[in-house]
Order: C-alpha cells, then sequence, then structure tokens
C-alpha cells in the first residue's frame, strides 16, 4: 500500500543544525571493498537507507559476514576468494549503483550469479555495463539481448581494456575499475567529463592503486586489497534538500554538519553561489580520505542562470531540488545536458516537470533539461513521488513554501536514501 501524507509549514523559517546521514556512493563502495579485502573493514556513519541495505544483503549472499549496529558496521573480509557462488539470486532493489558496480566485481569471480531488482531497476540500462565487461572477458546475457534485468554473470579469466565512456557515468566507470582490477593487465577509462570517485579514493584507501591523467584512469589487475576503517562523510546530494530548503523559506538559517565536500560532487554548491545563494563552507581539517566541512545556508534571494556542460555529472542527482529553486529565483532557468536524467529511478524530467506544475510553477521539459521562470509563488495539491526518493523529497521541501498543503503520495520511497528526513524536518522547525 503507497501511504499519503499531508505535509506541516514552518511559521518562521528552519533553523538549528543537522547531521545528514552519511553517503549513499561511499556506503555502497566501504561494504563492497570490505568484502573483497583481507580482514576486518570498520564503517562509521553508514546510511542505512534501502539502497544500501541492497548491497549488505547482497554480500552477505556472496558469503561475507557483515555485522550491523547502531554505532558500526563491520565488514569481515576474506579476500576474492572468499566470495562464494551464490545459492540465491542476489537482488540490488531500487539501486542502480548496487547493481552495475557488482557486475563489475563479480565479472572476475570463477562462478555464476544472477541479479534482479525492483520494477524501476528493471527499466534502467545494463548494457552500458554489460558491453566493457564482455570486452574484458565475462560471459553476460539478461532480457533484451542483455540490456535488462535479470541478468545472469558467469566470470572468467580477465583482460584489461582501454574503453572511452560513451556516457559520463561513475557506475560504469567504476564496474570497469573493478573488473580491472582483477584483469591481467592494465585497463584504461575514459570518461568524457569527470564524475565522482570515490571508487578510486577507496582503491587508495584499501591499500591498492590507481593513477589519473586528465580524464584517463588507469588500474592494474592481480590487486588485493587490506580492511580498514572508512568514516563516511555525511551526504551532500541529502544536504542539498535542506540547503534549497534554507535558501527559500523565508527567516530560515540552517548548519549541516560534516558534508563531504569532494569536488566531483559539489555542483550544487557552485550553482546555488551563482544564483545568489548564502552559504557558508567551514571546511574540516580532519579530511579521512574525503574532504567534509559544514554548510551553513541562510534565507537568500535568487536570480536564474543557465546549467549545462561539465558541471552535470557533479550535480546530477541535485536536479530535481535545483528545479525546485529555480521556481524561487527571479528570471529564467535553463538546464541542458541532463539527458542522463531520463534514466534514473523514473524519468526525472518528465517527473518533475509534472509534478511542480501540479503545484503551480512555470516548468517546461525540454529534450536533455528544462526551462523555469520565476518567481512563482506555489499553491497546494495533491502530488506523487513517482516511486522516487529524490522527486518525494523536492515535493516535500516545495510543500513548506506553498499557499496551501500538500498531500504527498508514496512518501516511502524516500526511505531508499533519507530514512530521517521528516524527523529533521520536524527538528527544524521547532527550533523557531
Ligand atoms: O556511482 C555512484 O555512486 C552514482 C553515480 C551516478 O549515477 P551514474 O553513474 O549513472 O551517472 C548517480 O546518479 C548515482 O546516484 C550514484
Ligand atoms: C540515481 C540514484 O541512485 P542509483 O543510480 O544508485 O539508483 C540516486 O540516488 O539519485
Amino acid at each position: 500500500m503507497q501511504d499519503s501524507k499531508r505535509l506541516a509549514k514552518p511559521a518562521n523559517g528552519l533553523n538549528g543544525e543537522i547531521n545528514v546521514p552519511g553517503d549513499k556512493s561511499i556506503s555502497h563502495r566501504a561494504i563492497m571493498f570490505g568484502s573483497i579485502a583481507e580482514g576486518e573493514t570498520k564503517v562509521h556513519n553508514f546510511l542505512m537507507g534501502d539502497d544500501c541495505l541492497s548491497t549488505i544483503s547482497c554480500f552477505r549472499k556472496l558469503g561475507v559476514q557483515i555485522d550491523v549496529s547502531d554505532d558500526e558496521i563491520i565488514v569481515h573480509g576474506k579476500g576474492w576468494d572468499g566470495l562464494e557462488e551464490p545459492v540465491d539470486i542476489l537482488d540490488t532493489g531500487n539501486s542502480g549503483t548496487t547493481t552495475r558496480l557488482i557486475m563489475g566485481l563479480l565479472a572476475g569471480r570463477p562462478f555464476h550469479s544472477v541479479l534482479i531488482g525492483d520494477e524501476s531497476i528493471a527499466r534502467r540500462p545494463m548494457k552500458r555495463v554489460a558491453d566493457p565487461l564482455k570486452q574484458l572477458g565475462t560471459k553476460i546475457d539478461g532480457r533484451a539481448g542483455g540490456d535488462y534485468t535479470p541478468l545472469s554473470i558467469r566470470g572468467g579469466d580477465l583482460q584489461g581494456i582501454r574503453y572511452e565512456l560513451p556516457v559520463a557515468s561513475a557506475q560504469v566507470k567504476s564496474a570497469i575499475l573493478l573488473a580491472g582490477i582483477q584483469a591481467e593487465g592494465v585497463t584504461e577509462v575514459i570518461e568524457p567529463e569527470r564524475t565522482r570517485d570515490h571508487t578510486e579514493r577507496m582503491i587508495l584507501q584499501f591499500g591498492g592503486e590507481v593513477s589519473r591523467d586528465g580524464q584517463s584512469i588507469k588500474v592494474t589487475g592481480g590487486q588485493a586489497f587490506k580492511g580498514c576503517t572508512v568514516d563516511v562523510p555525511g551526504d551532500i546530494s541529502s544536504a542539498a534538500f535542506f540547503m534549497v530548503a534554507a535558501a527559500i523559506v523565508p527567516g530560515s538559517r540552517v548548519r549541516l554538519k560534516q558534508v563531504g565536500l569532494n569536488e566531483t560532487r559539489t555542483g550544487i554548491l557552485s550553482v546555488m553561489n551563482k544564483m545568489g545563494a548564502s552559504i557558508e563552507v567551514i571546511p574540516s581539517n580532519d579530511d579521512k580520505g574525503e574532504p567534509v566541512g559544514d554548510l551553513v545556508v541562510e534565507t537568500s534571494s535568487l536570480h536564474g542562470i543557465e546549467i549545462g556542460g561539465d558541471i552535470i555529472p557533479t550535480l546530477i542527482d541535485e536536479i530535481p531540488i535545483i528545479a525546485l529553486l529555480a521556481t524561487q529565483a527571479e528570471g529564467t532557468t535553463v538546464i541542458k545536458n541532463a539527458e542522463e536524467l531520463k534514466v534514473k529511478e523514473t524519468n526525472r524530467i518528465d517527473a518533475i516537470v509534472e509534478e511542480l506544475k501540479k503545484l503551480g510553477a512555470d516548468i517546461e521539459a525540454t529534450d536533455d533539461g528544462m526551462i523555469i521562470r520565476g518567481k512563482t509563488d506555489l499553491h497546494g495539491g495533491e502530488v506523487h513521488s513517482w516511486g522516487d526518493h529524490r522527486i518525494g523529497m523536492t515535493l516535500a521541501i516545495a510543500s513548506l513554501i506553498t499557499t496551501s498543503d500538500v498531500v504527498l503520495q508514496n512518501h516511502e520511497a524516500i526511505n531508499i536514501s533519507y530514512p530521517q528526513f521528516f524527523e529533521h524536518i520536524d527538528q527544524l522547525i521547532a527550533r523557531t
């Protein structure tokens, strides 16, 4: 059953501080590297969202012991050879990152696995990963000629390749690197634009080697990893909802603590600065593999800008909430080169345009993005998350500034990446 939720409104803005949950991309990778490493890996501030729980469940089925407690996750890695042929199907749930990265990791394992996910995963293209992995020497098949789940993978002896990514995707890059570290010789991936580099950083953190020269990333095969401690920073993609909320709700001042500030993820900061938002960045000194800092955001007067080109991969997941921000900016905001949004959990161009229109936004879809004209007073109404966590959170933040109530259908989708989301809204409203 899908639940609906009538959302509360702040009388005097959002105020106070919160720790947003751990970074989703880094949490997935910590479980994966912990599983293929020798010895124990401790993960602090792990994101207990549904996507990362899917990753834990898959690795348990591959024979890895993973202990979950309130303050840490312990992964008992047994090295590459410790992974066992799963007797059950690996269910990756709603998670594209789990599905695509695990494909790369299983590509070099000498056994058979079957991957399946939910109905959203079943619509997302997997050929972009399967093609290069087949070139490395893996056997992969699946629905529609191997482009969609269910997928079956029979790992094999791999040979390094040189591969130019046709799309700027960290998931495809990471899958190839995870296969490349098991292959004979060197594997080189060339990205058209820079994408998030958490996999590369984690290879180094677990004692491996990877090099970058411009847009080219190289790994040598036959690498073994050593367990370590991973301190997961707060997720800037989750912080983005409260950065925008603070900027658009009158009378707000919010401090978001210990947020990951990796420059391959901070496009939202540049965009908000350009639009005129008041954001103070307070960097921390104890960088443990990833840069972190606090962000203080205040209500701001905003203007529209053009967003496109190589900044897109650094803010791809933030575009739904940037669209809402743009409805509160004077003038026109154009978002282009963002066609990848069509193959996320939903077609996020269609989803955000359709739902924000229901609240009175002046927004139109284009082939590769959207055009938003502001500033518009938004009104209440009934909206739907489309089963997509980022669409659901964007609509919930919109409800903080609408002239009447918003009813959000299927808000549970938000548990994918931010289980404490509504608690955090209540907390920031209560402090006013
Ligand atoms: O590597 C990752 O952790 C991710 C990469 C991005 O996807 P693409 O690689 O498909 O761009 C992003 O949208 C996703 O939320 C997480
Ligand atoms: C696209 C996302 O995740 P994934 O690709 O892992 O499903 C997201 O979190 O916005």
